[in-house]
This record gives C-alpha cells, sequence and structure tokens, in this order.
C-alpha cells in the first residue's frame, strides 16, 4: 500500500505544499491543532482562513491527532512558525522513525540559540535523514498556479530525489542541493530585508534606491553567511537571491507588510496584529543582530532596521546617518566583503 505523506502545520504553506503532494496522488496528512478548523477543511476542502477560494485535492485529509498524521508516513514535511518548531518536533518525537524522512519549510531561527530548523530536527532525529524546502515560493501565488521553482536541500541525495519525485509538478519544480546550512541560511536572513524593502516602499523610495537596497542586501547576508562558514555561492542561486528579490518586491509577503506598515507609522505591534500569520524576520532581525556584535560583523543595514523595529527610531534620521558614514568604509567587492 502507499505510504501517505505527513504536513505538520495547516497555515498558507504548509496547506499549499500538501496540496500540490495531494493533486500529484499522494495520499497526504495536514495535522492542525484546532478540530473545528479541520473539519471545515475536510468537509469544504478548502482552508478558508489562509487560502480562501483555494480547492483542496480528495487526497488531502486534515486532522488534529498527530500520532494519526506522522505514523507511517513516508516523509514529514515541518511547516510550523519557528517559535514554535522545537515544541511540535518534540511532540512528535514519539511517532517518528528512523527511516521517515524529515523536511523543515521554516525560514525562520531559534530565539536564544539560534539554532535553525534543521538543526532542531537533526537534534532531535540524530538517525533521520533531513533536509529544507527553500525558495521563492509565496504560498498564494503557487495557489494560484503561478509556475515556482523551490530548492530541496539535504545531506541525503535519496530525500532529495524523493522529494523531488513527490513534489514536482507541471507549476512547480524543485531543484536539488546538498548545501542545507546555505539554502536554510539564506530563506531566513532575506526576511529581515523583506522589512526593510516594505519600509521604503512606504516610504516612496525610487528604483535606484529598491536596487541599492536589495543588492546591498545580498552583500550583507552572504557577510553573514561567510563569517557563519556557509557556501556564499548558494546565496546567487534560488534560495538566496531568488528568494531576496521575491519577498523584498511583493506585498505578499508578511515580512514586506509588517515593513510597510512600519513605514506608515504604525508600531510593531499594530502591524503584527495587523498581519495575523508570521512575520519570521523579526526575530530573526534580533537574532541575527545579536550575531552580529559577538562577532564583529559589518551589517549597517541590520544595525539601523533593528532601531527603526525595536526602538523606533525615525527610519530617515536612520538612513541619513547611513548616508554620511565615511564612504571609504563602502568597498563593493574584497575578501572580506
Ligand atoms: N507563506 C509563505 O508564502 C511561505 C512560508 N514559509 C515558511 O513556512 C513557515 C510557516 O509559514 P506559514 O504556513 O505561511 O505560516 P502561517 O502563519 O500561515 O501559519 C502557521 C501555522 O502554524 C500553526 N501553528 C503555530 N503554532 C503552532 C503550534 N504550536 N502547534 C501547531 N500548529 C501551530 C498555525 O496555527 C498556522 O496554521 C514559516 O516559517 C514561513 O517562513 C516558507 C515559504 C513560503
Ligand atoms: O518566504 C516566503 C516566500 O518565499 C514568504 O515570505 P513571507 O513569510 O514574508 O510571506
Amino acid at each position: 500500500m502507499r505510504k501517505h505523506i505527513a504536513v505538520l502545520g495547516g497555515g498558507s504553506f504548509g496547506t499549499v505544499i500538501a496540496n500540490i503532494m495531494a493533486a500529484n496522488g499522494h495520499p497526504v496528512r495536514v495535522w492542525l491543532r484546532d478540530q473545528q478548523r479541520a473539519d471545515a477543511m475536510n468537509q469544504s476542502k478548502e482552508n478558508t482562513r489562509y487560502l480562501p477560494g483555494y480547492a483542496l485535492s480528495d487526497n488531502l485529509v486534515a486532522g488534529t491527532d498527530l500520532e494519526w498524521a506522522v505514523q507511517g508516513a513516508e516523509a514529514i514535511f515541518v511547516s510550523i512558525p519557528s517559535s514554535s518548531f522545537r515544541q511540535v518536533a518534540e511532540q512528535a518525537q514519539g511517532f517518528v522513525v528512523p527511516e521517515q524522512l524529515l523536511i523543515s519549510t521554516t525560514k525562520g531561527v531559534e530565539a536564544s540559540t539560534f539554532a535553525l530548523m534543521s538543526d532542531i530536527l537533526s537534534e532531535l532525529f540524530p538517525h533521520n535523514p533531513v533536509g529544507v524546502l527553500s525558495g521563492p515560493n509565496l504560498a498564494k501565488e503557487i495557489a494560484a498556479g503561478h509556475i515556482t521553482a523551490s530548492v530541496i536541500a539535504s545531506k541525503s541525495e535519496a530525500l532529495c530525489q524523493r522529494v523531488q519525485q513527490i513534489l514536482c509538478s507541471k507549476t512547480f519544480r524543485a531543484y536539488a542541493s546538498d548545501d542545507v546550512f546555505g539554502v536554510e541560511l539564506g530563506g531566513t536572513l532575506k526576511n529581515i530585508y523583506a522589512i526593510a524593502s516594505g519600509l521604503s516602499a512606504a516610504l516612496g523610495v525610487g528604483e535606484n534606491t529598491r536596487s541599492m537596497l536589495i543588492t546591498r542586501s545580498l552583500a550583507e547576508m552572504s557577510r553573514f553567511a561567510v563569517a557563519e562558514g556557509a557556501n556564499p555561492m548558494t546565496f546567487l542561486g534560488l534560495s538566496g537571491i531568488g528568494d531576496l528579490i521575491v519577498t523584498c518586491s511583493s506585498p505578499l509577503s508578511r515580512n514586506y507588510r509588517v515593513g510597510f506598515a512600519l513605514g506608515q507609522g504604525k508600531s510593531l505591534a499594530a502591524a503584527i496584529e495587523e498581519l495575523g500569520e508570521v512575520a519570521e524576520g523579526v526575530n530573526t532581525l534580533k537574532q541575527v543582530r545579536q550575531q552580529a556584535i559577538e562577532k564583529d560583523i559589518y551589517m549597517p543595514l541590520v544595525m539601523g532596521l533593528y532601531e527603526v523595529v525595536f526602538h523606533q527610531a525615525p527610519v530617515r534620521e536612520v538612513i541619513a546617518g547611513m548616508m554620511s558614514n565615511q564612504p571609504n568604509v563602502d568597498v563593493e567587492f574584497s575578501a572580506s566583503n
């Protein structure tokens, strides 16, 4: 009998990934916390809270029993915000067996430990193959049927190949990579710069400025990656520059929307409340700033954005400060840049 696939988390991305696999003919079990929402999804074949109007395949079934979702699954995709990721993974520990493939889709970092989600999976499930799915993947665009590509990264070639088979469709493609750290770090860091981009859009900046922001964001991300021991070349692919472009350009990005709301003068609390979904970049900004200070990594965008987001510094003053920095600290390409 064909084994099912489990997706933990029924938010926008969990739902869309589950539905791609279900539409490809795989039985998929989506695990949620809320029984009413699970029942409603099963009856209406729609996730009205996150993706209204998006028809779900008959092969997709939602439920709230974690054992039912996980036990016997061939692969388990974890699509839970980073703030609850460890807690859910720990809950699943009793049901997971070593041959099951574990894939994180979460683009965030654990507060205080600076662990990425694949680190948490590898720590809790040392005998399982672990992978990361990351790329320019706005859930609402995937649901709308726009052609989309992602990266499946794992040290296990077998995991990459199986995920490619399960996920690829006429509109969705997954490219394989063995650089788990680089792929995951790119998807995590870009959320910070999406906030900055949304903020600058609200201020009505021009295209020169937008282009400067995106390319200097890439330089800053790469500098951080090198300091952390990652391969910056990975940032030139879909999970780096690809994801940076989409989230820095689209109002569909929740991180961009938080930045836009801040740029309109709203408080951080109001921006998050209005969003009603996860914007991972807020926590990532805090954690990356701390790392940059501890490791003395030059990250002027992170430092400036942190002051705006967490200390309500006037954004125009922060920008003016950056523009009056000694120009000789700015080198476009060098071994340390
Ligand atoms: N939405 C998107 O376009 C994309 C999102 N991602 C990443 O996927 C991850 C999940 O994102 P979304 O699904 O979009 O988030 P979301 O905010 O739409 O949904 C999160 C889901 O997790 C559930 N959840 C939260 N805490 C939980 C807990 N303790 N136990 C059980 N369920 C819990 C929520 O109820 C909700 O169903 C994020 O890290 C995000 O960065 C990645 C690519 C694209
Ligand atoms: O990661 C994403 C697209 O690739 C989604 O970005 P947001 O979390 O900002 O919506």
